[in-house]
């Protein structure tokens, strides 16, 4: 999935309220500006948020058990969370209170009694805030030049992943894909040629990353990186292999490439259970040997990390 392929799911508002009446009332109030969710205790609240990361939090103040302001506070820390927008709803309305939640870092505040064109307005407006503060952060995470993901979401995506797949002990997979003899390219056709054809090589990988957890980035300059999740090495070989044969398909001619006529890229590859020593860092290094041993053995090729081509072994 790319960047600028995104989807743009419904707003979800959570209400997380320890009164079964006031989630009746406050949900009859807010239904129309998206899909709500509730909660009657904040444990319950938080375990939903984790799950369906709402763009809004409507928060009680005063519960039993774990109050509104514990709550908020667990979802501050948690990085899965925090984008979440918190209201507080309470019936204490002094400046006081006001300010304490505020302070704790809800962006607003609703007061009991409950007003139903209020809370509608400050909802209205928290949602398009949440939505603009969205749009941005795609903007953030994406390439300019070919919509893909940048090698910042990457970084990160990565991270999370190879966490994931360690804890699980579940094989990932990592591809480095590379266009071959790509100054040459420019040198002939100019730079603006050259980004083109860096953008039609961009959604030859995009359409091989389309599944559940894959995703397609763009590493730097002519450099791109794939991320397949539970992947073995011989299935991440014929991905490799397969990616190959896509980019060559594409048939941009490229007279003065050394491996064929048109553009090829070389592709390294790495697939593996990461075990407690093991870092993302060294799996990405692991498919940049293998990159370069494709590169050195005549490029057009994928190369899992691991295996010695005959090539490598004369030198
Ligand atoms: N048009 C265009 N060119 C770029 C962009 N980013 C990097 N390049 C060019 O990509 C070329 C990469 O050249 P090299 O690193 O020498 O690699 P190569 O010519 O592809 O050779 P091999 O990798 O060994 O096959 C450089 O000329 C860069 O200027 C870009 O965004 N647009």
């Amino acid at each position: 999935m790319t960047a600028a392929a995104l989807p743009k799911p419904p707003n979800t508002i959570l209400i997380i309220d320890d009164n079964p009446d006031t989630i009746r009332l406050l949900s009859a109030m807010v239904r129309e500006q998206g899909r709500v969710l509730f909660a009657t205790s904040g444990a319950a609240g938080l375990e939903l948020a984790r799950m369906q990361r709402p763009q809004l939090i409507l928060l009680d103040v005063e519960m039993q058990g774990m109050d509104g302001f514990a709550v908020n506070e667990q979802i501050r820390e948690d990085p899965d969370l925090r984008s979440s927008a918190v209201i507080f709803v309470t019936a204490q309305s002094s400046p006081e209170a006001e300010i304490a939640c505020l302070d704790a870092g809800a962006v607003d505040f609703i007061p009991k009694p409950l007003n139903a064109a209020v809370v509608q307005a400050r909802v209205r407006n928290h949602l398009r805030l949440q939505s603009a503060l969205a749009a941005l952060d795609d903007l953030a995470n994406q390439d300019g030049l070919t919509g893909l993901y940048n090698r910042r979401y990457f970084d990160r995506q990565f991270a999370a992943e190879f966490a994931r797949h360690r804890r699980h002990q579940l094989p990932l997979g990592v591809v480095l894909v590379d266009v071959d003899d790509f100054k040459l390219f420019n040198d002939r056709y100019g730079h603006q040629r050259g980004d083109a054809c860096l953008r039609e090589v961009s959604e030859a990988l995009q359409d091989g990353a389309r599944r559940p957890g894959e995703l397609a980035a763009r590493y730097g300059g002519e450099e791109f990186v794939v991320l397949l999740p539970n992947v073995t090495p011989a299935t991440l070989l014929q991905y490799g292999d397969w990616l190959c044969r896509r980019i060559a398909a594409l048939g941009i001619s490229h007279p003065s490439a050394s491996a064929a006529p048109h553009v090829t890229a070389s592709i390294g590859l790495c697939a593996r259970i990461p075990t407690e020593g093991d870092s993302a860092a060294a799996m990405l290094h692991a498919a940049d040997m293998a990159l370069y041993s494709a590169k050195r053995a005549g490029r057009n090729r994928s190369v899992l990390a691991g295996d010695t081509l005959p090539e490598m072994m004369t030198g």
